[in-house]
């Protein structure tokens, strides 16, 4: 489950061979003959193949490919950009493969066809142009179905970028463990089903590489989920302080708190301006209930009540208030406070004077912070790292975890993960239903019910990132906010085991 960029898929190569037992021409050919599997199984009625091949081992994978296909007796077309490099495993795939290569300038795409893209892999170096650009255009303009050997040409594998041109797969087939830019926008949306296949590389060849970036699921976070014990009772199972806003802004408070309350946290405490407490009031039953107007009044609830988390920012509103009841937060020590979950119009309210935010960790005593923007927020409090367009999105969220010695949740459809440490994880089991209002106020609230339950906070967040895209997905079409925290019983049930 571990996601590796170009340069270290690259070492991962190279001690894959010196390992043994296969040679760079050897894993080569196991690479194209797990495409050529892929193409037999889901394009049995295809009998006329285009393989494109480029001058890298890219190229190399593709002449295997076309090999594979003509021995099986299908019509195969080879169109070479140009020649491998002499001495390469590619050049030794080429002069085994029977098909004589035609220019790629000749290629014309047609709909009846099969395009095996096998131009440009994890060496992609600069924008693309010339016979490839063309072939991609022409590609794209006969429909026809393409199966992307390890990327689509054109996606960046590191950031999921567009050099130029892509082409849009329909099968993405890639080798040992999937890359950046299968998961990451725009890329992903080129590559269409995507295969991870195995080679004949050991998992052995990674442990020690340092490789800290995972796709989200169960597997990165799933040993330190909570799961109460008889002994507990309600404050031991985490007592969380939800910031409410004024009046005429409670809901998203209020999804927030009942998301704290569905995860699994003992009690849930929502603070209020005195303005909102009828509102409130009106509203909640098994939440508590206490005003909260001034900073003491804050000071006083966190020292009689010792809440293990407090999320502030849904629907509180951008201003001095929040930047005064963050930095008191902020400011406890760990024992007392294990970790605050700044979202929305909190993140905001430090657009003006981030270093106060960012600066605030003097000591690791201090309580865990985790910051949930989406871009636009992101960009407000980082502007200097959201402005820098070489870094991909993980990147930039673990730029930002490491300025802020916190954990940043950076959303997205392809939502990105990072803890100051530089482990990151991206999240790929979304659905654009959760484009809705008040979504990532059940997120946070999530969140801060794992931290309350004793959770890590980077597990924490990466576990709320998958539960609350699980839910998104349970309830599919017509999903509204309000529906997200109902159904985390469902998906806690399929995570924990209905017991
Ligand atoms: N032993 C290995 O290292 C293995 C590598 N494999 C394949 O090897 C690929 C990586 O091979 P390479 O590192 O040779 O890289 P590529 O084959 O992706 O591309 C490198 C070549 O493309 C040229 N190039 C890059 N961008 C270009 C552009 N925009 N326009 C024109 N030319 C451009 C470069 O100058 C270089 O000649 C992987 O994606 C994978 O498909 C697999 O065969 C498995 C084993
Ligand atoms: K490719």
């Amino acid at each position: 489950m571990e996601i590796l960029t170009s340069a270290e898929m690259g070492r991962t190569d190279r001690r894959a061979i010196a390992k043994g037992p296969y040679d760079g021409y050897g894993l080569m050919r196991n690479a194209g003959a797990s495409v050529v599997d892929e193409i037999l199984a889901r394009f049995a009625e295809v009998h006329g193949v285009d393989v494109l091949c480029g001058p890298g081992n890219n190229g190399g994978d593709g002449y295997v490919v076309a090999r594979l296909l003509h021995e099986r007796g299908l019509d195969v077309r080879v169109f070479a950009s140009a020649p491998p490099r002499q001495g390469s495993d590619a050049a030794l795939a080429a002069r085994d493969c029977s098909v004589r290569p035609e220019p790629l300038s000749v290629f014309r795409a047609t709909r009846e066809r099969l395009v095996v893209d096998a131009l440009f892999g994890a060496g992609l170096s600069k924008e693309i142009g010339g016979p490839e650009a063309e072939a991609i255009g022409s590609t794209q303009a006969a429909g026809c179905p393409v199966v992307a050997v390890d990327l689509p040409s054109g996606v960046s594998g590191d950031s999921g970028a567009i050099l130029g041109a892509a082409f849009s797969a329909t099968l993405t087939v890639t080798f040992f463990r999937a890359k950046p830019g299968h998961f990451l926008y725009p890329g992903r949306e080129r590559c269409g089903a995507i295969v991870v296949a195995d080679i004949g590389i050991a998992p052995t060849v990674i442990e020690g590489a340092g490789i800290k970036l995972w796709e989200n699921g169960p597997h990165v976070w799933r040993s330190d989920f909570p799961s109460p014990s008889s002994q507990m009772h309600k404050y031991t199972r985490g007592h969380v302080a939800v910031f409410s806003g004024g009046a005429s802004a409670t809901g998203a408070a209020r999804l927030s708190a009942r998301a704290v309350a569905r995860i699994g946290a003992g009690a849930v405490t929502m603070l209020s301006p005195s303005s909102a407490l009828l509102v409130n009031a009106a509203h909640l039953t098994s939440i508590m209930l206490q005003r909260a107007d001034t900073l003491a009044d804050v000071e006083t609830f966190v020292a009689n009540r010792r809440p293990a988390a407090a999320l502030l920012g849904p629907g509180f509103g951008v201003g001095e208030t929040a930047r005064l009841f963050a930095l008191f937060l902020l400011g406890r020590r760990k024992g007392d406070l294990k970790g605050v979950v700044l979202d929305a119009d909190a993140i905001t309210s430090f657009a003006e004077e981030p270093r106060s935010l960012l600066e605030r960790m003097v000591d690791g005593e201090m309580p865990e912070l985790v910051l949930t923007p989406h871009a636009a927020e992101f960009e407000r409090l980082f502007p200097d790292i959201a402005a820098d367009r070489s870094l991909s999105k993980v990147e930039r969220a673990r730029a930002a975890a490491l300025q802020a010695s916190a954990v940043v949740l950076l959303k997205g459809a392809d939502t990105v993960v990072a803890a100051p440490d530089g482990r990151a994880v991206i999240n790929a089991n979304g659905t654009p239903y959760l484009a809705t209002a008040g979504s990532g106020d059940v997120l946070a609230g999530i969140i801060a019910g794992l931290i309350a339950q004793s959770m890590p906070v980077f597990e924490a967040a990466a576990a709320a990132t998958w539960l609350h895209a699980e839910a998104g997905r349970l309830f599919g079409p017509g999903l509204i906010a309000e529906d997200l925290p109902e159904l985390l019983p469902e998906v806690l049930s399929g995570l924990l085991g209905a017991s």
